[in-house]
Order: C-alpha cells, then structure tokens, then sequence
C-alpha cells in the first residue's frame, strides 16, 4: 500500500519538473487495495462520484442511506488540509441513484504531488463510477458575471499541464488508459445540455453561464497583471484545482461535467481596495451552495447511464 509519509519524503528532494522516483508511484494495486477495502465497507455501488469544492460540502450532506468514511480512515487515502473541506468519503443515493462524494479535495497547493491530488478519481473508477461532477470556487474574470453566480465548465486551461506539471507523468497504466489522451471533448456536451434546460426549468438562467475554468497553482490570488492577462486569453473563472482530476478522470474513461461556483470577482484595476480572501470565498460559496445542490441533484436523476468509454 502506498504509505503517503514515505512518499512524500521521497518527493521532498524532486522538483516536479525533475525525474520523479518511478518506482514510488502510486500502481495499479495501491488504487484497487483502497477500492476494495471501500466496497467492502459499503453496500453502495455508485455509478457517480462528485468531488465538492470550497465550501461546497453539505452535497453530501443531503444524499439519502449514507456511509461516510473519514479519509484517515480509508487506507490508502490522502489527508485534506484546506479549511472548507471536511475530509471525508460519502456514500449515499441521490434521486434513487447511488453516488459517492469526497467531502473535500486535495490541491497541488497543500505540497501534494498531482498523482496524490487524483489519486480517489482513479480508485471512483475502480469503485465503477461512470460519471465524475466535480465542483470548484473561482473568481470570476468574464464581464457580467457575478459572485453566486454558477458557470457551466465548457473547457479549461491546464496552466500547471501547460508547464509540464501532469499527473500522468511517470510511466503510463494501460490498464487506466492510454498514453495520449484526447482533451478535446471532455466536458461532456450532452451534461452540458442537459444542466442547461435543468437551470432553464429552475429559473436560474440569470445566475447560470457556460464557460472556460483556467487552473493556476496558488494558493496565492492573482495580481492585476496575471488577472488582465487570463481575461485576454479568454478565461471566464480561474482557480486551483479541477484540471488534474479532470484529465485522470477523462484519461479512465469517465465522462465528465463540472461547475464553478464564483465566489468573487477578480480584481483587475489599481483603483479601489478590493481584495479577495478565503474566508470570502467560503462566504459566498455557503450562500449559493443551495441552489448548486439542486442543479447536481436534478441532473443525476435525468442523466443516463451505463453509455461511458471503458478501457
Ligand atoms: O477546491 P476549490 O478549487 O473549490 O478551492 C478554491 C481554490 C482554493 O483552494 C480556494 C481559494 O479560496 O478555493
Ligand atoms: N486563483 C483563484 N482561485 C480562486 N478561488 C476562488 N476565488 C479565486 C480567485 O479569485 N482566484
């Protein structure tokens, strides 16, 4: 099993963009062990896994015949540090299907590698999870868009990935998919679709967009320079997550769809006193969280199943 403490004093002596230590990457193993110690804890079979964002937690909280593990206890599992993200796995049915939800996620800012940061998205496949949702808190760059609002995530940008910051970096796992993967649709365009008449249905076009989520390694919130310079390339929220777990999750063969849940603007003037904080962040996602509950709720029921790509 993949004992994080010794790994991660492996790591201290790499820079990411160094060789890493092959041969202490997580295998095939580590991720089945931690998968089958969980479907041995639980009756749920889920089809969906959900990751939740800052503040956007208490999803779990709503699903029905829970089993929730806290992630020290899941062998195998990763610690989250972030003040928002409780720490835990949980099982439970949302409209009758089964799903499981990380209470929490791991960023590349907390000092874990990218393959540490993805690792529960390959043991959800292994679980056989189809579908991924995940969920974020960004700060806004698009005109017209306000905090508590909710935009659909059309596509990204990797700028970790760009660098050459992947967690697939290493030697590729056939068995998880294949040595090049496509990035080209992985948003899937029939969840899009689908959200989209969901939030025509609930009455919330007005809060509701679809656009481009840019990850950026934090934990630091952007100057006014980088701020003018993601809004010039056409990023409409930026933030410090998602597009790892995304491209392992696309890598595997699960479909995906996720939300931003924006939680300030970016700043992008040198007047005015505006400065974001975390605090705010986990303010405004508390406020909006409801309705972004919903969305995610009526879009497990009405997704279809059983129709993702297995390798
Ligand atoms: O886990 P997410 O991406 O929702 O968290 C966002 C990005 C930072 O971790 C934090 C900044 O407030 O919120
Ligand atoms: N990088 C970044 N991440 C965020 N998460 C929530 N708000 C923000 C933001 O303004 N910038």
């Amino acid at each position: 099993m993949v004992d994080w403490v010794v790994f991660d004093d492996l790591m201290k002596d790499y820079t990411m963009l160094d060789d890493i230590p092959v041969t202490s990457l997580p295998r095939h193993d580590d991720y089945q062990r931690t998968a089958d110690w969980l479907l041995s804890h639980t009756k749920q079979r889920p089809l969906v896994g959900i990751i939740c964002g800052s503040g956007l937690g208490l999803l779990a909280d709503t699903l029905k015949a829970q089993d929730s593990f806290p992630y020290a206890e899941i062998p195998g599992f990763p610690q989250s540090t972030v003040q928002g993200h409780a720490g835990r796995l949980v099982f439970g049915e949302l409209k009758g299907r089964s799903c499981v939800c990380m209470q929490g996620r791991f960023h590349m800012y907390e000092g874990h590698s990218l393959c540490k940061t993805t690792f529960p998205v390959r043991v959800f496949k292994l679980l056989g999870v189809e579908t991924l949702i995940v969920t974020n808190a960004a700060g806004s760059l698009a005109d017209g868009y306000q905090p508590g609002d909710i935009m659909i995530i059309k596509d990204h940008i990797n700028f970790p990935g760009l660098s050459g910051l992947s967690p697939l970096n290493g030697p590729n796992d056939d068995k998880f998919g294949p040595r090049f993967p496509a990035m080209s649709n992985v948003y899937d365009k029939d969840l899009r679709c689908l959200a989209m008449d969901i939030v025509k249905q609930m009455g919330l076009s007005q809060f509701v967009h679809e656009g481009v989520y840019a990850m950026v390694g934090g934990p630091n919130f952007e100057t006014v320079s980088e701020a003018k310079l993601l809004h010039r390339l056409g990023v409409d929220a930026v933030g410090m997550s998602t597009a790892p777990e995304v491209l392992v999750a696309s890598h595997c063969g699960l479909r995906v769809f996720g939300l931003s849940l924006i939680t300030n603007k970016v700043v992008r003037s040198y007047d005015g006193q505006d400065q974001v904080n975390h605090e705010a962040v986990l303010e405004v996602s508390k406020m909006r969280s409801h309705s972004l509950q919903l969305l995610i709720t009526q879009l497990v029921g009405r997704m279809d199943m059983n129709n993702n790509t297995h390798f």
